[in-house]
């Protein structure tokens, strides 16, 4: 069934990874900015977003111009950093970079690691413009090292299909978006999945479009045509199908938020996944870096859900409109108006769901809260407060 529902060959583009990164710091004449690829146009247009304040990297986090919780991270650390390279206040811009959307701990983190690289260095005497060379090089490092992980993520991840589904032909499925678009690297879960399209193992990538803001349909099938991968679009609603049919191995998703005792929050649709997949007895692997676990939020009930305008289930966009970012009225009604919508963007997965968490300090199998403390232990010394 898969190879029927397989795009032509022509269509794949293996041009690798997006041409335009998803976010670089610049500093022409005129002063330090933050250029983010808007991912509020692909994939139709790769274009850039320049923000010269953090202010403007809100508005860009809000309307999902930047998005993906380890990418999120790093947006907001560099955010904080372009507030101290033009002077403005630091701890006013992480506040409001930390609180722009409530779900990812990335998030938080980023903003709080570089805001405190900022103030370790006035502490220790440094004047302006060395505390904010201290918050951009605590960006860069954050950067850096979310690619490391992403890349160790992409070896343990894959190591685990050989082990759980020996042989190849890997027919994985994944929701949302979880590549290039949201990581310092080539991302968590995706990640996992073009390294095993990279080895020959991967048979086909299953890419639910992921209602309202198909981050599947507009950026995941992006990311997999430019990398040469075999890959087919389903509705949401159709993944149920393709499992009673057989024809899935495994789920591969990212997280947002990673609670104490392992609960996972992720793109809203990941749960009804987790169940089916239980169902029918196919792996349900979680792909996220250790800032992505944060020990300060005990369980799942503990996770703020961050829920979003109505418009964006009740109305579509004309093709030149992007599909974020527009107002209320500024698309093509598919409901009656005035239509309320209920629209959380995540949900959250209960650990014994999970068949595993893999990050870059290794696999977590079965998930327990001492695992997930462990994860922490080890590869996070000291902690940076996120909130
Ligand atoms: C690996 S982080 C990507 C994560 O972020 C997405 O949410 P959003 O597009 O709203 O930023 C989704 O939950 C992905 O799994």
């Amino acid at each position: 069934m898969a190879d029927q529902y397989a795009q032509s060959s022509e269509d794949i583009r293996p041009t690798g990874i997006p041409a335009i990164p998803a976010i670089r710091w610049d500093e022409p004449p005129e002063g330090p900015v933050l250029v983010l690829l808007d991912q509020t146009r692909l994939p139709g247009e790769e274009s850039e977003l320049v923000c010269t304040d953090a202010q403007a990297l809100v508005e860009a986090i809000r309307t999902l111009a930047v998005r993906g919780a380890p990418l999120l991270g790093i947006a907001a650390a560099y955010g904080v950093a372009l507030a101290a390279a033009r002077g403005f206040d630091v701890d006013e811009a992480a506040d409001s970079l930390a609180g722009a959307r409530p779900t990812a701990v990335n998030l938080a983190y980023g903003a709080r690691r570089a805001q405190a690289a900022y103030r370790t260095a006035v502490v220790d005497g440094a004047g302006p413009e060395r505390a904010a060379g201290a918050a951009l090089e605590a960006a860069r490092a954050l950067h850096a090292e979310d690619a490391r992980a992403s890349a160790k993520m992409a070896a343990h991840g894959l190591a685990l299909l050989e082990e759980l589904l020996p042989g190849g032909g890997h027919r994985i499925l994944t929701h949302c978006n979880t590549g290039a678009l949201v990581s310092g690297g080539e991302g968590t879960a995706f990640a996992v999945a073009l390294k095993s399209h990279r080895a020959g193992s991967l048979r086909r990538l299953w890419v639910d479009e992921t209602r309202p803001l198909l981050q599947g349909a507009r950026l995941t099938a992006y990311e997999a045509a430019r990398n040469g991968m075999a890959y087919t679009l389903l509705t949401d609603n159709a993944a149920g199908s393709l499992f009673a049919a057989g024809e899935v191995d495994a789920v591969l998703i990212g997280a947002d938020r990673i609670a104490a005792d392992g609960s996972v929050a992720n793109k809203v649709g990941s749960y009804p996944l987790a169940v089916l997949a239980r169902y029918h007895h196919v792996p349900f692997i979680v792909v996220a870096p250790v800032t992505t676990v944060d020990l300060d939020t005990p369980d799942g009930a503990s996770i703020e859900v961050e829920q979003r305008a109505s418009h964006e289930v009740t109305e579509v966009t004309a093709p030149h409109v992007p599909v974020l970012g527009m107002e209320a009225g500024g698309g093509i009604p598919v409901a009656p108006l005035g239509t309320q919508a209920y629209n959380p963007a995540f949900d959250v997965t209960p650990p014994e769901l999970v068949t595993a968490i893999v990050t870059e300090e290794g696999v977590l199998s079965p998930v327990t809260a001492e695992g997930v403390a462990g994860l922490c232990a080890e590869s996070r010394g000291g902690r940076v407060p996120i909130d």
